[in-house]
């Protein structure tokens, strides 16, 4: 408990410290996450632009090669022959004359269709007749012909209806497709039907993943798939996305669906999150998109979804190490504050425990002084009548109960007042000055030398005898006349005094041994001043023992 009393500045201020750094290395996680997913974010919006683009380029590539097409001369003889042959058969799309001119116009395209199959990716060349759309040529299966597919082939019916080119996403039997639709004129310049050149999503994933430098997974609606196509995609190919894998350029895609990805079913927004797999983690960007018939007719729901994904192991581990750099100043700063701080307190300490010293060592010196002023007389320097009377009682009841002598020595100046009154109350002062320094002068360290009042000044002596007391009256008296003077010019004036002496077994008490002396002095200034009494029953003169 000491020791907490002690450090517990040093504790609350580490305490306060350990807050701060750890408030910091908390918001720099926090930021470097906020930054890193920000990052993610624009990276997910450059991916879904590059997708975007790229498709837009197959779609245009598919409306330019089936414009290619369209445009042979020969093709549009043999297919507005054929057209005007079925007008005037009434739509016999089997008869001979027709499938004679449908071989024809097969032949015609075969060759481009081989080229456009290896360069260009295309996976359908289809000619149809209108209104609506029926099938003419396949060019990818020509021996199927003659089905209506005016609820699947949204495009062709609106070219064949305005004869304006179109391009657009659409689901199809087997697959959905990226189709570029033109119209085909006959040699009068009349529209006898529509071209239709397509790609799949499968066809061309691989070339988008390279194009836009990440891995591409493209899903279907669960429900308009099944509306779409002939045939069900297979189970394997559901995700709980609520989606069909219509095209995927990777494997990892299923590391991917294996885990609770952040994308709800029915959440088609532009969203990029980072995802943990088995197989690492990966920067996931998601959106919707619309076929044909949605964007035409402007529906908010989109008829499938795409994710785009790439490896964000190093991202995650910069940001790792981010986090343990911050860590690491954080720790280093914590440190150099501690120990400055414990520096600083164990040196404001010493600095206060010198200070406390220093301050008390004055106060006792005032403290002494204080004593000192109470217990002296400021014009002699003596011990003064209250330290007199103390010590006198104290040092009575030690030689009482230790029974050794005391004797108490009372000296009063002869005539002062008559030196008052001749030499003036300073030259007065002078004197009594001169008698503290001779009775200090006179007296031993255990002696208390006082001034009792006026000209009167008491010795007490210690473990003295009535003999010894008397002896040193004696000299001290003699000495007196001898040192005390007052001196003008050549003239010298000695000053004199009576003194009374009492030694403590006549006495009880120290007001008795007092009064005692007191008598033997005045019996001095009675005999004719200028000597020493000493109590013995009656004060006598110098060794005359006389009664009081
Ligand atoms: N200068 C000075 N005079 C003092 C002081 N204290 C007392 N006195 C004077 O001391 C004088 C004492 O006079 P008295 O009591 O008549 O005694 P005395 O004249 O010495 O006569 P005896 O004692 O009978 O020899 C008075 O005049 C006081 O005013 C002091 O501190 N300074």
């Amino acid at each position: 408990m000491k020791f907490l009393g002690k450090q517990t500045v040093f504790i609350w201020v580490s305490l306060v410290i350990l807050v701060l750094d750890s408030l910091f290395i908390a918001i720099n996680y926090w930021q470097d996450k906020d930054d890193l997913q920000r990052t993610l974010e624009m990276e997910g919006k450059r991916l879904q632009t590059a997708f975007h683009i790229s498709q837009q380029m197959t779609l245009s590539n598919m409306s330019q090669l089936a414009t290619f097409v369209a445009n042979d001369p020969e093709v549009r003889m043999l297919f507005g022959a054929a057209v005007n042959g079925l007008e005037s058969q009434g739509y016999d799309y089997a008869s001979d004359t027709i499938d004679e001119l449908r071989k024809q116009l097969y032949n015609e395209v075969s060759s481009s269709w081989k080229k456009m199959t290896e360069q260009y990716h295309v996976r359908q060349l289809h000619f149809h007749t209108g209104p609506g759309s029926t099938s003419f040529l396949r060019v990818h299966k020509p021996e199927k012909f003659g089905d209506n597919m005016d609820n699947l082939r949204h495009i062709i019916v609106d070219v064949n209806r305005d004869g304006i080119p179109r391009t657009g996403l659409e689901l199809g039997r087997i697959y959905s497709g990226l189709r570029g639709v033109v119209p085909v004129f006959d040699h009068q310049m009349n529209q006898v039907g529509a071209l239709e050149a397509g790609t799949s999503y499968r066809a061309i994933i691989q070339l988008l993943s390279e194009s836009i430098k990440a891995s591409v997974a493209v899903m279907m609606k669960e429900q308009r798939v099944e509306e779409a196509t002939w045939v069900r995609p297979e189970e394997a190919l559901k995700t709980h996305c609520g989606c069909f894998i219509e095209a995927s350029s990777d494997d990892s895609l299923k590391y991917l669906m294996a885990t609770e990805t952040p994308f709800s079913r029915h959440d088609f927004q532009l969203r990029t999150q980072l995802i943990n797999t088995d197989k690492g983690a990966f920067a996931v960007t998601h959106f919707g998109i619309q076929d044909y018939i949605g964007q035409r007719d402007q529906h908010t729901e989109p008829v499938g979804r795409v994710f785009l994904w790439y490896p964000a192991d190093e991202l995650l581990n910069d940001m790792e190490a981010d986090t343990w750099l911050n860590v690491m100043i954080a720790l280093v700063g914590f440190i150099i504050l501690e120990v400055i701080l414990y520096l600083a307190l164990r040196f404001s300490q010493r600095h206060l425990r010198r200070e406390v010293r220093r301050r008390t060592h004055e106060v006792e010196q005032l403290n002494e002084q204080l004593m000192l002023q109470a217990s002296t007389d400021a014009l002699t320097g003596l011990y003064n009548r209250r330290f007199l009377t103390q010590r006198f009682e104290e040092e009575f009841e030690r030689a009482k109960r230790k029974d050794i002598p005391l004797s108490m020595v009372i000296l009063d100046l002869d005539h002062f007042k008559q030196i008052n009154d001749t030499y003036g109350h300073s030259t007065g002062d002078q004197v009594l000055k001169q008698v503290g320094s001779y009775l200090k002068s006179m007296s031993r360290k255990y002696d208390v030398a006082a001034r009792y009042g006026g000209e009167e000044f008491c010795v007490l002596l210690p473990g003295c005898d009535q003999q010894t007391a008397l002896n040193f009256a004696e000299r001290l008296c003699t000495g007196f006349r001898k040192t005390i003077a007052i001196e003008e010019g050549n003239t010298r004036q000695a000053v004199t005094c009576s003194v009374g002496v009492c030694e403590k077994h006549y006495a009880t008490s120290a007001d008795q041994l007092l009064s005692l002396a007191d008598a033997a002095l005045y019996a001095a200034k009675q005999q004719g001043r200028d000597r020493v009494v000493v109590y013995e029953k009656r004060p006598v003169r110098k060794g005359t023992k006389v009664d009081a």
